[in-house]
């Protein structure tokens, strides 16, 4: 539904030359929910302000359900933007106006009747969850209900994709999680396509079904959020994996182990979908000769599947060890030597 093809831009300023997209080309399905994540200056904003060309690359091209909008002057993409909405981290809205008048705002640009505009607006309201705020003044909300109404106004216009920049920054983990749970009720009961941006690898894991992780203005690596989450190429890509997952051993364990004197291996044990259903730790345990210790143990959901790092100290003879680890590898179980500090 929206393809981007080795987008280039720089920008020159004062401060000197940035290369703020590298060949960038991702395509994003229809139906999809699509996390661009990365640190801050990765390129994200210049991404997503592409979509609806906002900003213009320098070269490459973007073309969204069939129709390539690099070519187009401002004036045809007039109706293309329509079809997209979007939604900022500071809200953007109109502080000094009711939510009704925030939300109508593109009904109005777009010349809709008074009447059909306020059978919209209620629609939208209800959806949103703020059925009753409709003539409270938009700087009076909190920031979760200001989101909302930025959500309204961005499906005001029935929009095929919204495009989301940082939505959920500027809130608490509570709001962020229901904001979140909005988006997802847009994807799934509206049909909406998603194209979020963020810095939190918890809106990736809550909500998207692919991601791309970007740095210095290239894609580090992309694919289903399981595939590229589960199985990180990229340092940049563990480094978010270590945000929200312990795969390192506590010091105050390491200081443990140190102290006993019996030696042993420790093992990082990655379980991905399926095979967080194998009985792994008691096929391990009923190893003869192995002893073996969870050091510490995580689980993180991810969309419809599970992942699930395990932190293990294998005791026993040389030869038991490896046995054991040949037999960990036959399970399908992602498995890493760890060495303690
Ligand atoms: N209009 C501009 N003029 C000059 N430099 C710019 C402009 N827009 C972006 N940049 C630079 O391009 C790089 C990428 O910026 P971009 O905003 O796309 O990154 P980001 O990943 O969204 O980061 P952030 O979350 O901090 O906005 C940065 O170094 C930024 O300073």
């Amino acid at each position: 539904m929206i393809t981007f093809s080795h987008l280039n831009k720089t920008f020159y300023s004062r401060a000197g030359k940035v290369e703020a997209l590298k060949d960038v080309s991702l395509t994003i399905e229809k139906g999809d929910i699509f996390g661009v994540i990365g640190f801050s200056g990765a390129g994200k904003s210049t991404l997503l302000r592409m979509a609806n060309l906002l900003e213009r690359p320098d070269s490459g091209t973007v073309t969204v359900d069939g129709k390539e909008l690099t070519g187009m002057s401002e004036r045809q993409l007039i109706p293309i933007r329509r079809r997209i909405g979007m939604v900022f981290q500071q809200f953007h809205l109109l502080e000094s106006r009711t939510v009704a008048q925030n939300i109508e705002i593109p009904m109005v640009l777009a010349g809709m009747e008074a009447s059909e505009r306020a059978a919209r607006r209620e629609e939208l309201l209800k959806f949103v969850g703020l059925g009753d705020k409709a003539e409270v003044y938009a700087g009076r909300l909190s920031g979760g209900q200001k989101q909302r109404v930025g959500i309204a106004r961005a499906l005001a216009l029935s929009p095929s994709l919204l495009l989301c920049d940082e939505a959920t920054s500027a809130l608490d983990p509570k709001t962020t999680e229901d904001i979140l749970a909005l988006l997802k009720k847009i994807n799934r009961e509206l049909g909406v396509t998603i194209l979020l941006i963020t810095h939190q690898m918890q809106v990736v894991q809550r909500i998207c079904s692919r991601v791309a992780v970007m740095e210095q203005g290239r894609i580090a690596e992309q694919g289903t959020v399981l595939e590229v989450f589960g199985s990180p190429r990229e340092e940049i890509t563990k480094s978010f994996v270590r945000s929200i997952i312990q795969d390192e051993v506590p010091g105050s364990i390491q200081a443990i182990i140190r102290a006993d004197g019996r030696g042993g291996r420790i093992e990082k044990l990655k379980f991905v979908g399926n095979t967080v259903n194998e009985p792994v730790i008691a096929e391990i345990a009923r190893q003869e000769g192995i002893e073996v210790n969870i050091l510490c143990a995580s689980v993180q959901e991810m969309q419809d599947s599970v992942m699930c790092v395990f932190l293990v100290r294998l005791l026993g003879s040389e030869t038991a060890i490896s046995k054991t680890e040949a037999l960990i590898d036959r399970m399908g179980v992602l498995r890493t030597e760890v060495q303690p500090a």
